[in-house]
């Protein structure tokens, strides 16, 4: 069953466009993220979605309510919507112990004194935090804030949990853990989630799916893998993990292969595309999926080597050939200056020269 439907949601302000005919139709129990670059209009749809900023058309609904439409001007109150929300920022309020943070949402619902302290107690034992609960903000770590932030929005048990880039302030060691426990609960509790990152590395580890966005519009929807491995263009191609893109001119196409010519003249063989003869297009191919090669042969373009860097787990080499700069990630270090570089058809996906993201 869905249980959160957005239906061609745009998002005004004034006359700029922050978001525009989004529509996603989310099954209870689905842990969803929005990913996109600074701008993109991932904050705004999640604001839209708790009720604290206001859509300009379209609908929202959740389970079988409507909580905003555009057409019959229905807009729900946030705190009507039964959604717990997390920002970056825990917004723990620092003069109320983290007991009467939790209690603060509670006494809004008018739930009663006993019934708070049986959910705040265990609110705090889900999130690992029920030894803390007469600590005030300031006495707590960033990963404990961010736990109590998060015991909070769950307290009172809403439908739906929005979590807008909760663990930014975390070094990078500790936000790995997060997520991983933060997946775990998500999963016990069986609650719908949408998240909000820029960060992809994050979004691959956490998402059932993952919707990325450009410029207020959805480019693709899919699970981590389909994202990751049949990137929907050039923009998500080079958003998600990274890619090269060789530049080159479509010859021909039969099969879902192309025969691509690149800038240099040596001739590649490419994987899908729906780009015709005589058309400009880039090959987007990741940089582990690059093998230094021995001698010249098919599918082999002849680079040069301009800089490298040990990444600690694999080397990587900056390269230029056939009119292109582009990276390898090797196992090897590479000594030679002038070397040989096998471009498997499989792992090569052409998109139209102009989708290529700007640098
Ligand atoms: N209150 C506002 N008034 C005018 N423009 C706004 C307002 N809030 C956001 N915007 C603009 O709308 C666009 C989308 O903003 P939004 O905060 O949704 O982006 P985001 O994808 O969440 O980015 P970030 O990752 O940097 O938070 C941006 O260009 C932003 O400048």
């Amino acid at each position: 069953m869905a249980d959160l439907i957005l239906d061609n949601l745009s998002i005004n302000y004034g006359s700029y466009n922050a978001v525009s005919e989004v529509s996603l139709t989310i099954p209870k129990g689905e842990f969803l993220t929005l990913l996109g670059p600074s701008g993109c209009g991932k904050s705004t749809t999640l604001f839209a979605i708790s009720g604290l900023n206001h859509a300009t058309s379209g609908a929202i609904r959740m389970g079988n309510r409507v909580l905003f439409d555009g057409k019959t001007k229905t807009v729900v109150p946030p705190e009507q919507r039964n959604i717990g929300l997390v920002f970056q920022s825990y917004a723990l309020w620092p003069h109320m112990s983290v007991a009467e943070n939790l209690a603060f949402p509670l006494k809004l619902r008018k739930i009663g004194r006993a019934e708070q302290d049986k959910r705040i107690k265990e609110a705090l034992e889900l999130v690992e935090m029920a030894k803390f609960a007469e600590r005030y903000p300031f006495e707590l770590s960033g990963g404990q804030q961010q736990r109590v932030a998060l015991a909070r929005a769950l307290v009172y048990r809403p439908g739906l949990l929005l979590l807008d880039e909760p663990l930014s302030n975390l070094d990078a060691k500790l936000r790995e853990r997060a997520r991983v426990w933060l997946r775990e609960l998500q999963e016990r509790l069986g609650v719908t989630t949408v998240y909000v990152t820029h960060d992809q590395a994050e979004a691959l580890a956490v998402s059932d799916r993952i919707a990325v966005m450009d410029t207020g519009r959805i480019r693709q929807l899919g699970t981590p893998k389909e994202i990751y491995e049949t990137p929907a263009d050039a923009f998500v191609a080079d958003f998600i993990g990274s890619s090269n893109f060789l530049t080159g001119t479509v010859v021909d196409r039969a099969a879902g292969i192309a025969n691509v010519r690149l800038e240099d003249g040596t001739m590649i063989k490419a994987n899908t595309g729906r780009n015709g003869a005589d058309e400009k297009v880039v090959i987007a191919v990741r940089p582990e999926r690059l093998q230094i090669v021995g001698s010249a042969g098919e599918n082999v373009v002849q680079a040069t080597v301009q800089g490298g860097s040990y990444l600690g787990s694999v080397y990587q080499y900056e390269l230029t050939g056939a009119g292109s700069t582009f990276r390898v990630q090797t196992a090897r270090e590479v000594a030679d200056k002038h070397v040989f570089v096998y471009v498997p058809p499989e792992a090569s996906t052409l998109f139209a020269a102009q989708s290529r993201p700007q640098a």
